[in-house]
């Protein structure tokens, strides 16, 4: 497969509502939709770097520049065999794993295209239809997220996620338990809020039974978190901390989690997605999907990932009417069932392109053909 022209959009989509982590808050998501073309058929990705570098070290900016100046000339300079060849093609640079999965995944959607088959068949997904969870923000109150946590609940979410920092942890839990009770699949994530000098603190989330906490300590470490995990029966649930295969290898080796998110973006793609769900089933760590604010492009990918088997965990791939007014892909991402999406079987990521919602969002345009760039 010969890639032909690369074409990238840059597109500002607010949120229906701010959402707020330990982190800092979001307002909206301004992304890049990226689009691959070969022999008259188009694939598409999506960057899922946010604005800012707080979650992690990539910006909009940060991705826009990789793809200009080392990404994209690469991939047009190299003709491929499958869509694991991009990812052996880009191993050379070092991490910049969202701007890399941007374009990777748009080669995937490409291939399934060319080949008539579903993103989920080509990735060798077997799941028809996949359970989902949700993530819910900090608010000003406990009653606050006690009472969008109660919608959520009736729409028939699978899985509560609630984000935590220290200050708004234990009432927050131990709230949402007096409330729902024990049998709420209820889980927490600090993103990497906590040290082990707080280690009491963390300790007392054992008492709720929740499915697991999520990155509670630092964002670049597997050491400390292996120390807490062995003083914890609550599963600890990595996110920050694993950018690739190799991380995830060392983490289960050191003991540093029981559970591992695997955000597509976050660990350079597709590719590398399938071999850490592979390894952690080898191992049996179950997986689950994690969500960055994906427009429906990003959201069919994590849906297509979420069909392999060992993500047994349901994932935040919530609908597409969680966060937005109106999706740039049509229809929108909805539940087939309360709590459940259908996988697509049409061809690729089996989701249109909404080009009128694109157009009024568009914030820049820039379009990619062969060149003599050698990299
Ligand atoms: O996309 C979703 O629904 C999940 C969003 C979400 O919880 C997160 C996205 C990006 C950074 C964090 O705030 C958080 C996470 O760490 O998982
Ligand atoms: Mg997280």
């Amino acid at each position: 497969m010969k890639i032909e022209k690369v074409e990238i959009k840059r597109l500002h989509l607010p949120l229906k509502e701010a959402f707020e982590a330990s982190i800092g808050q979001q307002t909206k998501r301004d992304f890049l939709l990226v689009s691959v073309h070969s022999e008259g058929e188009v694939g598409y990705g999506e960057s899922v770097a946010m604005p800012t570098p707080f979650y992690n070290e990539e910006t909009t900016e940060t991705v826009l520049y990789m793809l200009e100046t080392f990404l994209i000339p690469i991939l047009l300079n190299n003709p491929i065999e499958s869509p694991e060849d991009v990812a052996r093609l880009f191993a050379p640079i070092r991490r910049n794993q969202m701007a890399k999965a941007a374009l990777e995944g748009a080669v995937w959607d490409l291939y399934a295209k060319q080949k008539g088959i579903s993103l989920a068949h080509a990735l060798g997904g077997t799941r028809k239809e996949i359970e989902v969870g949700v993530s819910v923000g900090i608010e000003k109150s406990v009653e606050e997220v006690v009472h969008k946590v109660e919608g959520f609940v009736a729409d028939g979410y699978k899985k509560i996620k609630v984000k935590i920092k220290p200050g708004f942890d234990i009432a927050l839990i131990e709230g949402l338990r007096k409330r729902f009770g024990d049998s709420l699949p209820l889980m927490a994530d600090a993103n990497s809020a906590y040290s082990l000098d707080q280690l009491d603190l963390i300790k007392e989330l054992d008492n709720y039974n929740l499915i697991m906490i999520e990155q509670p300590l630092a964002h670049d470490d597997i050491v400390d978190h292996a120390r807490l995990q062995h003083q914890m029966k609550t599963p600890i649930c990595l996110d920050e901390s694993i950018h690739t295969y190799e991380d995830a290898r060392r983490a289960i080796e050191l003991g540093s989690c029981k559970i591992i998110n695997i955000k597509v973006g976050r660990v350079g793609g597709l590719t590398e997605s399938k071999k850490l769900h592979d390894l952690c089933l080898a191992h049996d760590v179950p997986v689950w999907c994690g969500g960055m604010f994906e427009s429906g492009v990003g959201r069919a990918h994590n849906i297509a990932i979420t069909s392999l088997a060992n993500f047994t965990i349901p994932g935040d791939t919530a609908t597409s009417s969680r966060y937005w007014e109106q999706d740039i892909v049509t229809p929108g991402v909805e539940f087939a069932k309360p709590g459940i999406l259908a996988v697509p079987v049409g061809p690729g990521i089996g989701y249109e392109i909404n080009w009128d919602v694109v157009k009024s969002l568009q914030v820049m345009e820039k379009s990619y053909e062969q060149t003599n760039v050698s990299i």
